[in-house]
């Protein structure tokens, strides 16, 4: 079922939450809205399911205006076949797992076999089929986040939302379940909209990312292409990116250009086309791309320096490399490459071309 939101606006009092936001959602597409606390993705959310009222826009869920603010238009979440799951398991304790998940079907009369069987079928696709009889409390935050999904599931809704749903879990299981919500999401070509600030799952969730910033999507494409080409330095930042510094002057040249960062020359591949203009532009490198030697480089981004700090994280380590100039980079190092050092160690650090990106420092209105 696909959506449509048309120039959405949500205010708070005078507060504007979300501002002329338009987004369109393929039939059985996983779009995921990532940002960071307080940009408007829960607000996004809870106007599709209407939860909110907006005070402008439209919005469509499989060609049924569910609001429209010049036509008056808006139906209630119960009119608008969406299932819903949330950060709280909202698990009702003093029921079995089965009568959990059997309830709303209950209200609609269902005969009990069908009833039964519709319950089955989802306890199934959540791994719960063992526990159907067990009392609700008795179970992990885990079970009780699938029983949560298998009840809105069982409503077979044309549109599943989750907000945050897998982030009171601990980070083993919120890696596991996030691969098995992905894989009944493709299963049942559920149109899904997931609402998270955690860009690892949203790496992992989604068809396409929607990206907002202070009420308002700053970029929206597929997982690859907005870790690999960001829009902006704040967004390359917010999608982990560790190495973000003012640049003073971009200078373009034969084949190859140049950034300086504190008296620093960056040089950067010639593909790239660095805009020209008064904009505040910032250099922006990853920790995995930059590569640390005990052994003296002389590439054409080849710096020495020395290991201030080296953490240790199993197959990698990072570390902050101050360099000669007084430059501090934060490079992963990893251990079966050979790239292991000791703090004090005087190391080269290299980074090619390519992988030097230059962005704005925001993307403009
Ligand atoms: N009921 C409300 N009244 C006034 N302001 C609100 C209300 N709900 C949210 N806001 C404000 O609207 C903005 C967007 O809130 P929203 O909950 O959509 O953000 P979010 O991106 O989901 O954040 P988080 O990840 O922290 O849940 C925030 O600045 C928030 O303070």
């Amino acid at each position: 079922m696909k959506i449509s939101i048309q120039n959405l606006q949500l205010k708070y009092g005078d507060f504007v939450a979300i501002e002329n936001l338009n987004l369109d959602i393929g039939d059985g597409e996983a779009l995921v809205l990532l940002g960071q606390s307080g940009c408007g993705k829960t607000s996004t959310m809870r106007c599709l399911a209407g939860l909110e009222e907006p005070s402008a826009g439209r919005i469509i869920i499989d060609d049924v205006v569910v609001f429209d603010s010049e036509r008056g238009i808006n139906l209630p979440p119960n009119k608008r076949n969406v299932g819903m799951v949330f950060q709280s398991y909202a698990v009702w304790p003093h029921m079995t797992v089965f009568q959990n998940v059997a309830y709303s079907l209950n209200l609609q009369k269902l005969s009990k076999n069908e009833v039964k069987e519709r319950v089955t079928e989802v306890l199934t696709m959540v791994g719960l089929e063992k526990f159907a009889d067990r009392g609700a409390s008795l179970l992990s935050g885990g079970q009780m986040q699938r029983v949560a999904l298998a009840r809105s599931l069982v409503m077979r809704p044309s549109v599943l939302m989750l907000d945050e749903p897998l982030s009171n879990l601990d980070a083993r299981l919120r890696d596991r379940l996030r691969v098995e919500l992905r894989e009944i999401q493709l299963r049942l070509g559920l149109t899904c909209v997931y609402v998270t600030h955690d860009q690892h799952e949203a790496f992992a969730l989604a068809d396409r990312i929607a990206l907002l910033q202070g009420g308002k999507i700053v970029q929206i494409g597929g997982p690859r292409e907005m870790y690999e080409t960001p829009a902006s330095a704040s967004i390359a930042h917010f999608l982990g990116v560790s190495n973000v510094m003012d640049c003073e002057a971009v200078a373009g040249g034969d084949g190859s250009s140049s950034a300086t960062v504190a008296g620093h020359d960056f040089t950067v591949h010639s593909s790239q086309r660095i805009p020209s203009g008064t904009r505040q532009m910032k250099v922006c490198m990853r920790a995995e791309d930059l590569q640390i030697s005990a052994q003296p480089k002389t590439a054409a981004n080849a710096w020495k320096g020395k290991v201030m700090v080296a953490g240790f994280q199993g197959n990698d380590v990072r570390y902050a490399v101050e360099l000669d100039s007084g430059l501090e980079l934060d490079a992963l190092g990893t251990i079966k490459r050979g790239e292991q050092h000791d703090v004090g160690d005087s190391v080269w650090v290299t980074i090619e071309p390519g992988q030097v990106q230059i962005l704005p420092a925001e993307v403009l209105a």
